[in-house]
């Protein structure tokens, strides 16, 4: 559990996180998104206790991290490359971590297995791919087998199939009782991994939902129709509360009406309907009607997405 009140800190002049609050939970995979520059890394920093709050406070698993006698047993963390030497094997760094924080040789083998590093153990990490290092980062943050997870942007510059690998893996955490709370740019990977979503920007907290309904809440639902009497549906539907737009030569977008009502109007009026789909938001269209930052959003340079 992570629970952050009234969050702020101040850079001099410069606001990274302006009175945050919100609380990650249990059993769940959490994504945190916000573009570049809106405190996902500096809210993350304060959780972990690596940044000093200007003011508020960050508690994981009931107390400040300060306050835990064992904070990589509370909390596992991957934020940014870590200063790994890159002429070690990624055992013999994983054991000096676990050397300098009382875990035994034992848990090191455990996290490779975890992890899938067990083949690349002997390698040493310089000549690591991005994947194999973004893996090593997470068999480190394993280490003291904690209950809470934060990740800042763990799917940055993965493969495909790292990508999916990270995504299973977390998904499995959550399963397990343990609190997953990641970064992410990449809004179709988030739809895909996390539950529940904690959306800001300059700072501040501007959604704090379940995925579903972060998506459903997004303009109405739309329904997408092909039909040859374009017109005579169009005006069949027409009601306050309905918008009808036609998008192309035979083509209307609905809102305001499921699928079954358009197909019920259409028999009626004996409509012939060519396509009816019911069309949901992205999670992209999500975040932009709900940051309306599309502007931040295009922003951000393509290699970062
Ligand atoms: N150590 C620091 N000193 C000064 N300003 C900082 C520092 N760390 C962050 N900032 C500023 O605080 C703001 C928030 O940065 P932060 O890195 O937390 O955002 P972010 O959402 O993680 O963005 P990104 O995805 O680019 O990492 C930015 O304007 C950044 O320049």
């Amino acid at each position: 559990m992570i629970e952050v009140e009234h969050l702020t800190k101040r850079f001099g002049a410069t606001t990274a996180v302006d009175d945050l609050s919100f609380t990650v939970r249990p059993g769940t995979v959490t994504g945190f998104l916000g573009p570049n520059g809106a405190g996902k890394s500096t809210a993350m920093r304060a959780i972990a206790g690596l940044v000093r709050p200007t003011s508020g406070t960050t508690r994981v698993n009931g107390r400040p991290i300060a306050d835990h006698a064992a904070p990589l047993t509370e909390v596992g963390t991957l934020l940014g490359p870590g200063a790994v030497h890159p002429g070690r094997t990624a055992r013999a760094h994983l054991r000096a971590l676990a050397a300098t924080h009382g875990f035994g040789r034992a848990r090191v083998d455990e996290v490779l297995h975890l992890t899938g590093m067990e083949g690349v153990a002997k390698r040493r990490v310089g000549s690591y791919s991005m994947g194999m290092a973004q893996r090593l980062g997470l068999a480190a943050a394993l280490l003291g087998d904690p209950q809470t997870i934060v990740l800042d942007e763990p799917i940055n510059g993965l493969d495909p199939d790292g990508i999916m690998w990270v995504r299973h893996f977390l998904r499995a955490l959550a399963a397990e009782g343990r609190t997953v709370f990641l970064s992410s740019h990449l809004m179709s990977e988030m739809a895909q991994t996390a539950d529940h979503l904690i959306v800001i920007g300059r700072g501040r907290l501007i959604a704090d939902a379940p995925m579903q309904q972060v998506l459903a809440g997004v303009g109405a639902t739309r329904v997408g129709v092909k039909t040859p009497d374009a017109d005579r549906l169009a005006a069949a539907l027409a009601a306050p509360a309905v918008t009808v737009t036609s998008v192309a030569p035979g083509e209307l977008e609905i809102t305001g009406l499921d699928a079954a009502t358009i197909a019920a109007v259409a028999r009626d009026r004996g409509v012939l309907l060519h396509e009816l789909a019911t069309r949901t938001a992205s999670l992209e269209e999500a975040y932009l009607s709900l940051t309306d930052a599309a502007l931040e959003y295009q922003a951000v340079p393509a290699a970062t997405r």
